[in-house]
């Protein structure tokens, strides 16, 4: 097919070309028939003509054309049934022309399905699937795939295989036009659903969850609207590059986080050692914080007195006694007990009340409620606990600690937790991120924490049984997909099992799934990596590359004196290819790398901040590599990385992270020995 062919009738270029052009005259009236909207006779106040304007301006934003985002990349025709004869362009958005005919079908939509998931096998009706290729904004190429014909043989797309080769310089970009089928199947799961899923490096997770919002705010609009939904990541620099792929697919309200800014009720100016980070992240510390919070409650002994008017009101200590151990038998919150505990007692004042013949009503109840009495066995028996100050006196006062931690914590892990010089206030506290997560768990025994419609959880591998509490609650009514590898936990308390993390989530039932074809890392430096594997997570499989470039991978050996220097020419030469550089090093080593970058005259990025083609060079400390991934990766000093680690199998495991991030070649410096376990 040449796209140099004219003739619009016989040339199916050119008419695809046509339908291009319509369908963007139609998504241009579209647009200036909301901008033309009028409101100022439709709204009665200026509050909901603002909010109105606000949501016409929205509309607006979301039927821009964008001139190098394909309006569509597929069609679908359909053969009998329902769809008889009907043919239906697929895209990012639905477009309909002046008689509300569609032109362009959003890609969640239930006809848009088998564009993903049919196959010569199960054609799903569909007599042709055609892909096409764009140059920038220009429709350039089509592929058909006629999937009932016998006689036609099953090929790997060319379109699908330059998609994936293409260079990865800027953020991350959406993969709406190849979603493979198994991962379809994940985007499209239901939202009642939790979905874990298990992948090795570049198997497209993040991408996955990603699309997975996508088609649920396409799906239950309404719901999420008003519930919310929420990507949690690692870093700040991992959300910053993944932060353009949700509005590129039109959805601007996705709010986006890392599990520190979730807890961030004080101020986190320590750090701990690890192994008191792993008991304070243990779920055992659940039943500690729960035990001393309720602690708190004791039973009255004394009866209570009221006193209204001239009459006096005796309630009997067994009958208050009795209130509060129903209330602390109810699976209610502290908080919320202790509101409703004064009402319980007015209530058995007012029954008194009746009892002598008078006609209490609400108001009294409410009154007697507030009474100065009442409130005094309330403080006694019920007093406020505040969530931060719990958590300061159990990480300082060893008796304290001891008797709500007795027969769940050994005495080592209650010395672990205790701190060397106890705190004075909440404010002057050195508290550290676990202290946080902490804080956050006494907080929902308090007061029970808001739950979002949907949270998406990217490499989750690497969270406390604490932190997984903590994004549950945040879940706990609505549902949750998780995604992450077992292999990439470099953390102390890193995930060994998925149905133990998604326990501790509060999701013990979820679907489990795992995704093995990789779409970022090439076959020869996947297969070096993956020796790693046996050493530091035996039983899962590697990855299996579907990238057709072999991609190039260099190992060499240099002296002590000629290192920085040969780091930065293997830059250098990365350089030369089009596509984004990452120089990923111990972070030890990142100090004496930048020193050697800014000699030569290397201007260079911070992980997180946008590549563009005048500046392609990433910097990035190995600490902070998952989850990002460049077209060409200079890896400095393997040993220093497996060294920056406290242990073996996390240092081992951090380099599996920093060797799975190169899309077209990878270039591995050293001068001390290459960890044997590389051999
Ligand atoms: N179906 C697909 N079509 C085209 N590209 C894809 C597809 N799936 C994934 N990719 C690309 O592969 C790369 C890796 O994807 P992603 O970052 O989502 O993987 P991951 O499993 O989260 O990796 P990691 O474990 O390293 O965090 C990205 O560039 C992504 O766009």
């Amino acid at each position: 097919m040449s796209p140099t062919e004219s003739d619009p009738l016989s040339d199916p270029l050119a008419r695809e070309r046509a339908h291009l052009s319509s369908s963007r005259s139609a998504l241009r009236a579209m647009r200036e028939e909301v901008e033309s909207l009028d409101i100022r006779d439709v709204t009665a106040n200026w509050v909901n003509s603002l909010i109105l304007g606000r949501q016409i301006e929205d509309r607006i934003k979301a039927l821009a054309d964008l001139a190098d985002t394909p309006l569509f990349f597929g069609r679908l025709d359909y053969l009998h049934t329902t769809q008889e004869g009907q043919r239906f362009y697929i895209g990012r958005r639905h477009v309909h022309d002046a008689q509300g005919d569609p032109m362009v079908i959003d890609w969640r939509a239930p006809v848009s399905q088998p564009f993903y998931r049919a196959s010569k096998k199960d054609p799903q009706d569909v007599g042709l699937r055609r892909r096409f290729g764009y140059t920038g904004g220009d429709l350039t190429a089509y592929e058909d795939e006629h999937l009932s014909d016998p006689a036609e043989l099953e090929q790997t797309s060319r379109l699908l295989q330059a998609e994936i080769e293409r260079p990865r310089v800027g953020p991350m970009r959406d993969i709406v036009a190849t979603i493979q089928p198994e991962q379809d199947e994940i985007v499209r799961s239901d939202l009642s659903g939790t979905v874990c899923v298990q992948g090795g490096p570049g198997t497209g997770k993040t991408a996955v969850g990603l699309h997975r919002v996508a088609f649920l705010l396409y799906a239950h609009r309404e719901r999420l609207a008003r519930t919310g939904t929420l990507v949690i990541g690692p870093n700040r620099s991992f959300l910053q590059y993944i932060e353009q792929v949700l509005p590129a697919l039109g959805e601007l309200e996705v709010r986006q986080a890392t599990v520190d800014d979730l807890v961030a009720h004080v101020e986190v100016r320590g750090a701990d050692e690890a192994a008191t980070a792993v008991v304070k992240g243990d779920a055992r510390m659940a039943e500690v914080l729960r035990r001393a919070v309720w602690s708190h409650v004791t039973p009255p002994t004394e009866p209570l007195m009221v006193v209204r008017g001239s009459r006096r009101w005796r309630v009997p200590a067994y009958e208050l006694e009795e209130m509060v151990r129903e209330l602390t038998d109810r699976d209610i919150r502290y908080g919320a007990a202790r509101e409703a505990l004064p009402q319980r007692i007015a209530h058995a004042v007012l029954v008194r009340m009746e009892q002598a013949g008078e006609a209490p009503d609400d108001r009294v109840q409410n009154a007697v409620a507030r009474n100065t009495a009442v409130k005094a066995v309330v403080k006694e028996c019920w007093p406020a606990v505040d969530p931060a100050k719990l958590v300061l006196r159990l990480l300082s006062e060893p008796a304290f600690l001891a008797e709500h931690a007795d027969g769940i914590l050994e005495e080592d892990e209650r010395k672990a937790l205790l701190w060397a010089k106890p705190a004075r206030s909440v404010k002057t506290a050195k508290w550290s991120a676990a202290d946080a997560v902490l804080i956050d768990e006494a907080r929902d025994l308090v007061e029970r924490t808001h739950s979002l419609g949907h949270v998406v959880l990217d490499e989750a591998q690497d969270l406390s049984p604490m932190q997984y509490r903590a994004v549950g609650r945040r879940c706990s009514t609505g549902s949750a997909t998780v995604l992450g590898d077992l292999a990439q936990g470099t953390t102390p308390w890193a995930t060994e099992s998925w149905a133990q993390a998604l326990t501790h989530l509060g999701k013990p039932e979820a679907i489990v799934e795992e995704l093995t074809a990789g779409f970022r890392v090439p076959r020869e430096v996947i297969a070096y990596a993956s020796r790693l594997l046996p050493h530091m997570s035996p039983g899962l499989a590697p990855v299996e590359s579907v990238r057709e470039n072999p991609g190039s991978l260099l190992v060499r050996r240099v002296d002590a004196e000629e290192r920085d220097r040969a780091v930065v020419a293997a830059c250098a030469e990365a350089l030369e290819h089009e596509g984004s550089i990452g120089l990923i090093a111990a972070d030890a080593r990142i100090a004496p790398l930048a020193e050697a970058l800014e000699a030569a005259g290397h201007a260079y990025l911070s992980p997180g901040e946008e590549t563009t083609a005048e500046s392609r060079l990433t910097l990035v400390p190995a600490s902070l590599a998952k989850g990002l991934e460049y077209d060409y990766v200079v890896l400095d000093e393997p040993a220093a990385v497996v060294a920056g680690e406290p242990d073996e199998r996390t240092g081992l495991r951090r380099l599996y992270v920093a060797l799975t991030r190169a899309v077209s070649g990878l270039t591995i410096l050293h001068m001390t020995d290459l960890p044997e376990q590389l051999a």
